[in-house]
């Protein structure tokens, strides 16, 4: 229904960070639901960070929950909208369970920790390629449009594409690319500039589909750091990483700016 009706559009950070009606009910929604059964769980949510609340992990049980990912396919009718929402445990983070849903092809990605990752409850395996040559990586340029940023990014894209790979793919949300990732339809996916509320759900269930999280500069992975290379091995997220532009924004996790 909302693809047909939500046409307020709106805007948060920038003229392209857009936002809907549909994201705040959406996450309103799962957030009531789940405090309905666990009251002194914690939120950390896309659209209430973006009114003010903060974003921080505790030691409490906290829901990471991005209502829409691929907001604008969903304005531009809806390429493909997701919803989706994850549990972590711990300042770690401890990732408890990841739930992706792909509603436009009713497909429904899940993780629970140590239990392995599933597409409509089918067992889900990262692709056994090693050769990078014979891959197929997906990214995205995100919402920032300040120049010197978007050279990093095409630079990056331009030395990727050259190694060369077989191609480069963007489904226009983290959260499906990611499930591409774990699904083995694609070998990797990277990008720098997303939230943590477009990976945590993913991340666990590329790891626990045999994939592999790295930050890209090839240390560990760090959700709240806004860069990722997600992978089917080591060797690919390895070789992705040499040939990556870096530059880091500031993170999820910062404390607000002073006015
Ligand atoms: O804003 P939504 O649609 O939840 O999330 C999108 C990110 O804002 C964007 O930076 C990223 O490139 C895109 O993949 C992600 O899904
Ligand atoms: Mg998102
Ligand atoms: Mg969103």
């Amino acid at each position: 229904e909302a693809l047909l009706d939500d046409r307020k559009v709106m805007t948060k950070s920038s003229s392209v960070d857009l936002v809907t009606q549909t994201d705040q009910k959406v996450e309103q929604l799962i957030i009531q639901s789940v405090k309905e059964k666990f009251p002194t769980h914690r939120f950390i949510g896309e659209e209430s960070v973006a009114a003010g609340e903060p974003c921080i992990l505790t030691d409490d049980p906290t829901w990471i929950v991005d209502p829409i990912d691929g907001t604008t396919n969903f304005v531009h009718a809806g390429c493909r909208a997701v919803t989706w929402y994850s549990a972590v445990r711990s300042l770690l983070p401890q990732m408890e369970f990841g739930v992706v849903f792909s509603c436009l092809e009713d497909k429904m990605f899940t993780a629970r920790r140590g239990s392995g990752a599933f597409c409509n409850g089918e067992p889900l395996q990262v692709s056994g390629q090693k050769d990078i040559q014979r891959s197929i990586i997906a990214t995205e340029f995100g919402s920032n449009r300040d120049p010197e940023v978007v050279d990093k990014m095409f630079s990056s894209l331009r030395n990727v594409l050259c190694i060369p790979v077989h191609g480069m793919r963007g489904a226009g949300t983290a959260a499906i690319n990611m499930c591409l990732v774990a699904s083995g339809c694609v070998e990797a996916y990277y990008e720098i500039g997303m939230h943590v509320w477009d990976l945590a759900a993913s991340s666990l269930i590329v790891s626990e589909a045999g994939g592999v999280l790295m930050d890209v500069e090839g240390g560990a992975a760090d959700l709240m750091s806004r860069r990722i290379v997600a992978a089917n091995n080591r060797t690919i997220a390895e070789r992705i990483v040499k040939e990556i532009h870096p530059f880091a924004p500031p993170r999820d996790d910062a404390p607000p700016l002073q006015q």
